[in-house]
């Protein structure tokens, strides 16, 4: 027997033991080299006319016998002579493909794809197996050679017999333990999903004997009650497509093959929305094919949803989900990246390199920004279909990077507009300003419907501006975190900002000051304040903490009152904050109960302050501010009481 070299030794213990996380793969690599193996004898025959390679010979094969516990990998490529068995195969680390690679960089070109480069694949194969017994018979030679070792001590070269030219590796499975069952590796099913899995592209067919059931013929004697009976037969099968999708020309490829595509390796049953691909050549050349789904999937919002992109380098898969390539707020697409420049690390699980990922991941980012783009401008319709599904995720992006992607996203943004009873976009508020609007106002609750009704986004519609009518949780925080939007200011001859240019404040219609009031209005709500100081007061009294003050509202028409919000935080985000999983903890709004002086109530409200009837003011105080908080739809602190303070004025 000869041994492994020492350092092969660790190697060895290493490379079963540390390299590879997922054991699976053995199957990937054994199939890479037999495709090297092919590609070898093939791009010789492109220079040697005595080479005639049929069909068949290109194929590889993949096969089991679950008694007596094998798995076959064998392939009609170039072989291995005794010598070539000893050096590949008795040196861990050492790539005969590597040095095929660079050796031919010039001619190759792209009708060989070789995929080794470590000198370790082979040996993944000690993961699953006890024993790996390698038949070889090197293109051109008349020997066969058998190499054998059970990955621990050494290995042996025998004399064999092979019919031609080409490798078998027959892998004796390791014994199943309480653990560890090995039972994937000897089903048609499980061998199958692997080959598809990772080896869909490698770009020779790669082939199993599968079983499949049909009908017996009908005896001619069969009566009436003749039921038809069915026998199992085996046949074999092409199990991987090949040449990858995104390889193909584009125009070559029909919308239902890309749909297909997208459907069986991404799972999903509807087609996608859009379908889309980056061509990338230099030095890190790449293909990608991209897919904007054309529907949510339900996980999309739970931890447990992953994003990422299929990573592949030489047809062969790297990763499943490479989240790298992927910023969250694109999180929904679904597609493969190609590419042959990799650097990829010993394990092909990951890459050495993750530079190399995130250029590809900015230009990819770029491209779907584009193409979401084109879509809102060419095809609404659908554009607000995507928005329903994914929208939220782009308002996140604005909202978790406090703001820094708006220049990127918002103008991806849809909103419905209270006065054109429609989805726009940020652009078309603006557009749409009368003269003179100095902010874009947004009311943030639960439904368009009881937004629309508000007093406060009446009262702004009313002075002839739009409001937007935001719905989703994450809204007012997208728009806080934007703060303004809108082109910079336009200059002056000075260079100095021309007034009515520049950004918009983002206001909510029931926070803050909306200045909207003339300045006749203002002197008006300024006097009224003062002439009712008291009875304010008695109201606050009143309300106790639930209010921070009482004050005249410049913003109410037809309504007697309404509650603003003071701070930074408004009615709704309070309301969202406290259903948040540690809500309690949520910080509240500062709430201002706001009274229409113009209104009729309000003269009912003096009246009893005047008669000094302290139980009435502070009855009418509690009726106001909880209707007014029903009509925001907010929970109310007390529903009994005020039910109760009802009644007491009604009887
Ligand atoms: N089926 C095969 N037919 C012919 N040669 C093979 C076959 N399998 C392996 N070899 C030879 O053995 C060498 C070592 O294989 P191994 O899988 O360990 O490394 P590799 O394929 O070169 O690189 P990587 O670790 O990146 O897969 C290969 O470079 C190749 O020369």
């Amino acid at each position: 027997m000869r041994k492994f070299k020492t350092e092969s030794k660790k190697l060895l213990d290493l490379m079963i033991n540390s390299i590879y996380t997922n054991r699976e793969i053995f199957l990937r690599e054994l199939i890479s080299n037999a495709s090297d193996a092919v590609d070898k004898l093939y791009f010789r025959s492109l220079t040697d006319k005595d080479i005639q390679l049929g069909k068949d010979e290109l194929a590889i094969r993949v096969s089991y016998d679950k008694d007596a516990r094998t798995v076959t990998v064998s392939d009609s490529g170039i072989g291995m002579t005794k010598d070539e068995l000893d050096r590949n195969l008795g040196t861990i680390a050492h790539s005969d493909s590597l040095a095929f690679k660079l050796d031919n960089a010039e001619a190759q070109g792209d009708d060989v794809d070789i995929i080794g480069q470590f000198g370790v694949g082979f040996y993944s194969a000690f993961m699953v197996a006890k024993s790996v017994r390698v038949v070889s018979r090197a293109y051109g030679s008349d020997e066969a050679w058998a190499w054998e070792s059970d990955g621990v001590e050494g290995y042996s070269i025998q004399e064999a017999e092979r019919a031609g030219h080409g490798t078998d590796i027959i892998l004796t499975l390791k014994d199943d333990s309480e653990n560890d069952t090995y039972d994937t590796f000897l089903s048609e099913y499980g061998l199958k999903s692997l080959i598809k899995r990772y080896s869909n592209y490698v770009r020779y067919p790669v082939q199993m004997e599968v079983s499949k059931s049909r009908e017996k013929p009908k005896p001619e004697d069969a009566g009436d009650d003749y039921t038809p009976e069915y026998e199992t037969y085996f046949e074999l099968d092409t199990i991987n497509s090949m040449v990858p999708i995104w390889k193909r020309n584009k125009s070559e490829v029909a919308e239902e093959e890309y749909n297909e595509f997208y459907k069986t390796d991404f799972h999903d049953f509807a087609d996608p929305a859009r379908t889309f691909s980056v061509h990338a050549e230099g030095a890190l050349s790449y293909d990608a094919l991209l897919f904007i789904p054309g529907r949510a999937p339900f996980d999309l919002y739970s931890k447990d949803f992953k994003k990422g992109l299929a990573l592949y380098s030489s047809n062969v898969l790297i990763m499943e989900k490479c989240e790298e390539l992927l910023p969250d707020h694109y999180n929904f697409v679904r597609g493969v990246v190609d590419s042959q420049d990799l650097t990829l690390n010993i394990s092909r699980e990951t890459l050495q390199h993750n530079s190399q990922l995130r250029a590809i991941g900015r230009k990819i980012e770029k491209k779907i920004t584009s193409e979401l783009q084109k879509m809102r401008d060419n095809d609404r319709e659908e554009y607000e279909k995507f928005f329903e599904n994914f929208g939220r995720g782009l308002k996140f992006g604005i909202y978790t990077s406090y703001g820094m992607l708006k220049d990127q996203l918002a103008d991806l943004l849809l909103f419905y507009s209270a006065k054109q009873e429609r989805l726009v976009t940020l652009p078309e508020y603006v557009e749409a300003m009368p003269e003179g609007q100095k902010a874009i106002y947004y009311a943030a609750g639960e439904s368009i419907d009881r937004l629309g009704k508000l007093p406060v986004v009446k009262t702004v519609l009313g002075k002839g501006y739009d409001v937007l009518l935001c719905t989703q949780d994450v809204d007012e925080f997208c728009f806080q975190s934007m703060m303004t939007y809108g082109p910079e200011p336009e200059l002056d001859a000075e260079d100095k900002p021309i007034e009515g240019t520049g950004p918009k404040e983002l206001k909510n219609v029931a926070s803050g000051d909306l200045d909207l009031a003339s300045e006749e209005e203002k002197k008006e709500a300024e006097e009224a304040a003062k002439e009712n100081e008291a009875l304010f007061a008695a109201m606050k009294d009143a309300l106790g903490d639930a209010v921070t003050s009482v004050a005249v509202s410049s913003r109410l028409t037809d309504a007697p009152a309404c509650i603003s919000a003071a701070g930074p935080i408004s009615l709704e985000m309070e309301r969202i904050m406290a259903q948040m999983p540690d809500g309690g903890e949520a910080p509240k709004s500062e709430r201002v109960l706001e009274l229409n002086v113009k209104h009729r109530v309000f003269d009912v409200l003096k009246a009893a302050q005047e008669a000094g009837d302290a139980d009435k003011v502070k009855l009418y105080a509690e009726v106001l501010y909880n209707q007014a908080l029903i009509v925001e739809g907010m929970p109310i602190d007390d529903p009994v009481a005020y039910a109760n303070a009802v009644t007491k004025l009604m009887a």
